[in-house]
């Protein structure tokens, strides 16, 4: 965020507690203490696992759940007092579609319109736009139900910008879609980023975080890990290169303790231990290999290649995204 400008979003130790589910009278903290800032025209990611609590969170931003703790700005607003004005200037795109699986697909976006209170002539002009934006022109007539997942959810993200809202909350925006789906949805964010949108997104897939956002927050259990650029995360929590090496399960146990002694050795260089492999964190993947391969271990594959979030995220929480 550029310093010295008012935050379009503030949060402060933001807390949300459930009564817990399998203790009467228990609560259950899934965000325990959110400090971040987002500023005009950032594209801001949430980045964890299920569970690390990152739709509660998008759920007090969108002003339809209370804070339990901590204070909350939003468009300078209180969403204690101001909801509804805030809601009007948020678009939110939640992680189940709510369409009207009934109506056509120009339909759902004039109700929207409607909802707002908008202009019929003004909503009308929208849609035509959106429908364009959504690349969902020649199904404009078709019923919700025939469309597929991808264009169910590029209709639910037209839907979410029919007040031209200046934030667009996406939870979850990709999950479930096949990778050209996804493809075709990043293509159509990045679009709005270049408009000035501001976007908050939260994810499970590190390459759309790498992909989509300029600052991210890598999430577990409730609070935050860290906060920076993909890069300088990846920069200041990982190496520039991992070696991952597989070897045959029985001999896994002997040859960790080899590398470790190989690559322990040299400067810069560490070793964790996942279930079916190991990672070499080195600055020098092909010279890590090397070593390897002159102590006269056998790898059954051995691949380099850059780091990523996936790492940052195993160097900051012991655990994998996915897990
Ligand atoms: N209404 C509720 N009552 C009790 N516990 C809840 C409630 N809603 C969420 N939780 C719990 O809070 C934790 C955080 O949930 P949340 O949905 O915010 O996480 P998430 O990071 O978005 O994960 P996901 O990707 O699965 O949505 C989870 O352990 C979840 O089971």
């Amino acid at each position: 965020m550029d310093d010295g400008e008012t935050p379009l979003i503030d949060a402060k130790g933001l807390v949300k507690e459930y009564p817990a589910r399998d203790r009467p009278g228990g609560v259950f903290r899934a965000v325990a203490g959110l400090d971040f800032q987002v500023g005009r025209g950032e594209a801001f990611g949430f980045l964890g696992p299920n569970g690390a609590g990152k739709s509660s969170t998008m759920r007090m931003l969108g002003c339809v759940s209370p804070p339990t703790a901590g204070t909350l700005r939003i468009l300078g607003m209180d969403p204690a007092r101001d909801g509804r004005l805030i809601r009007a200037r948020l678009g939110v795109v939640p992680q189940e579609d709510a369409l009207d699986v009934e109506l056509t697909v120009r339909e759902n976006l004039l109700m929207y319109g409607n909802y707002f209170g908008i202009p019929r002539r003004v909503v009308k002009e929208r849609a035509a736009r959106l429908l364009e934006f959504a690349q969902l022109e020649e199904k404009a007539g078709d019923r919700v139900e025939a469309l597929s997942g991808g264009m169910r959810r590029r209709l639910t993200i037209a839907r979410s910008l029919v007040n031209e809202p200046d934030v667009l909350l996406l939870d979850e925006p990709t999950t479930g879609l096949d990778p050209q789906a996804r493809h075709v949805l990043w293509d159509r964010l990045f679009r709005l980023k270049q408009q000035g949108v501001t976007l908050l997104l939260t994810t499970h897939y590190m390459d759309e975080a790498e992909q989509l956002c300029d600052r991210l927050v890598v999430m577990d259990k409730g609070l935050i890990a860290d906060e920076g650029s993909p890069r300088e995360l990846i920069e200041r929590h990982s190496t520039r290169e991992v070696l991952e090496l597989r070897f045959r399960l029985d001999e896994q146990d002997q040859a960790t303790g080899k590398v470790r002694a190989v690559t322990g050795a040299r400067e810069g260089e560490r070793v964790e231990v996942l279930p079916d492999r190991l990672m070499v964190y080195t600055p020098d993947g092909e010279a890590a290999l090397a070593a390897v391969t002159a102590a006269g271990l056998a790898p059954v594959t051995a691949l380099v290649r850059r780091s990523t979030l996936e790492d940052v995220f195993l160097r900051l929480t012991g655990r994998s995204l996915t897990d």
